[in-house]
């Protein structure tokens, strides 16, 4: 199948090569994907970039996307290793893994713990928790990132390791902030020169140019730390016959009695890196797509009406939105998806990487070549989405239900084929359910600094894999004093 593909033919467009760089200085190192999207007017849909020993394919539309890396995945699956995400501890991470057996065993061990029906499981502690961020929100709404990180962390570390954090000076949050800023430090092409010049590994820290040594003492420990740390407890639980609520328990549980009550050191890490991978995958992402959702509603104080019309009409005053509310909740629904659309939290992606040599359009694409989605690029394609600066939920609902002909952002959110983001299920559901809650108890305004002047808000983002507004709104206010306090109070048993 592949072979048939093998014939020579030129390669995509894109920025002229330089003699033996290639393309390396023209990689943007601040928002690439918006530069990416300016590319397309001139190169296209496909971009190749040239680096040296390493080509690049950008992907800028959706047909492009979806035809190779979902309707191609057989040969689109693998993952680049970036130097600096193995040498800070980072290779423990299914997500990039390289395509093959390792990756198909943690695969299938994640998936058996969050596919679209076990999350249903997990409902219970969703509930408990975006509830006491309703409680946090009230008392102190200034600290709204924190609440929210809060909660997302609270989530997933009571799903998978049946962990109650104290507060947000637990140490295991620290641990865990600090390894994700590493990932994502690490994860930008062309910022980090020793993906190209690997002797650059070996300076030490204190010399010129040992900057990478510097990165790696500043992240590793804490990468290994979030890993080892939780599951530490859990193993001594079931030693000792102990029984816990927690995925990690279960897959070590399962991992033991299939081998007759012996746990290998493979197997131990099998579930150690598995388990750590739900925590590093979910919190990041999760965080950044509610602090886009404060954004859009502060910006957009006519959305929350509607959506709280919308509240009013099928949850009504006496209580808080359940998740069964959720599918009758059309409008909360749209916005769910137009938050997704409008500033996509992983803008491009995590790369694939072709296994085979390929052809596309009459193009040849090399093997090794790191396929990079633009998914930014293909959430502002006019063509599926007229306006696309604008922020409308409507543009999804028609005769008062989802429009499934307008392309739906999750289908490129989430990732392409093989390796879709297994998290997906338990991210929107949870996602949802936070809107509600949000928009049923507060109205959402961008708040006021320390000077007392309102905050200005703006869609500009950090740089990285997972990307969050450089402005949150903390203007949260009670929609009715008395009645959402007292609905929020009584129905989130908290201590705040
Ligand atoms: C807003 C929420 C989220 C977004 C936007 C998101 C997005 C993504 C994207 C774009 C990928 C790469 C897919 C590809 O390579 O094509 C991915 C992979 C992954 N996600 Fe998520 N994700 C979210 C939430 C979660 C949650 C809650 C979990 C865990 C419970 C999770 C677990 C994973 C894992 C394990 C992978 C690696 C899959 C692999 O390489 O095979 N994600 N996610």
């Amino acid at each position: 199948f592949a072979s048939s593909r093998r014939i020579r033919r030129p390669l995509p467009p894109g920025p002229k090569p330089r003699l033996f760089i290639g393309n390396l200085l023209d990689l943007p190192k601040v928002t690439p994907w918006k530069t990416y999207q300016e590319w397309r007017q001139i190169y296209g849909d496909v971009i190749h970039l040239h680096v040296p020993w390493q080509p690049i394919i950008v992907l800028n539309s959706a047909k492009a996307a979806l035809d190779l890396l979902e309707k191609r995945s057989d040969i689109y699956s693998d993952r680049i290793r970036y130097r600096m995400w193995t040498l800070i501890g980072w290779d423990f991470s299914l997500a990039i893994s390289p395509y093959g057996p390792i990756w198909r065993s943690q695969r299938r061990l994640f998936h058996q713990y969050f596919n679209q029906t076990v999350v249903h499981a997990y409902q219970g502690v969703q509930l408990e928790e975006v509830r006491k961020f309703l409680s946090r929100a009230l008392e102190s709404p200034e600290h709204i990132k924190e609440h929210i990180n809060h909660t997302f962390i609270s989530v997933i570390l009571r799903i998978v390791y049946g962990k109650k954090i104290q507060g947000l000076s637990d140490e295991y949050i620290q641990i865990a902030e600090t390894s994700l800023d590493g990932m994502n430090v690490a994860a930008i092409p062309g910022r980090h020169w020793v993906e190209f010049l690997p002797f650059l590994s070996y300076i030490p820290s204190w010399c010129i140019g040992g900057d990478t040594q510097r990165i790696v003492k500043k992240y590793r420990p804490a990468v290994e730390a979030m890993l080892d740390k939780p599951l530490v407890k859990i193993n001594e639980a079931l030693a000792t016959g102990e029984v816990m609520t927690a995925a990690a328990y279960d897959m070590l549980k399962s991992v033991k009695d299939r081998n007759g009550g012996e746990l290998s050191p493979e197997n131990y890490t099998l579930v150690k890196n598995v388990a750590g991978i739900a925590y590093a995958a979910a919190v990041e992402t999760t965080t950044a797509s509610s602090e886009v959702f404060l954004l859009a509603m502060a910006m957009h104080p006519e959305v929350q009406k509607k959506a709280q019309a919308e509240l009013d009409l099928y949850v009504g005053s006496n209580r808080l939105p359940e998740f069964y509310d959720l599918d009758s909740l059309i409008y909360i629904q749209a916005i769910a998806l137009e938050v997704t659309r409008w500033i996509p939290v992983v803008p491009n992606g995590i790369a694939h990487r072709l296994m085979v040599d390929d052809e596309y359009n009459g193009y040849f694409i090399p093997k090794g070549t790191i396929a990079i989605a633009n998914v930014w690029a293909m959430m502002r394609d006019p063509e599926d989405y007229p306006e696309p600066d604008v922020f409308k939920p409507e543009r999804f609902i028609k005769d008062g239900k989802i429009n499934t002909d307008i392309r739906n952002p999750n289908t490129m959110a989430f990732g392409f084929g093989r390796r879709i983001c297994p998290g997906r299920h338990l991210s929107n559901a949870m996602f949802r359910l936070f809107i509600a809650s949000i928009l049923h108890v507060f109205n959402v305004e961008a708040g006021r600094g320390r000077d007392g002047k309102m905050q200005e808000l703006s869609l500009e983002t950090e740089t990285g894999l997972v990307i969050r507004p450089n402005t949150v709104p903390h203007g949260l206010k009670p929609r009715s004093q008395a009645a959402a306090a007292s609905l929020v109070r009584q129905q989130s048993s908290i201590d705040v």
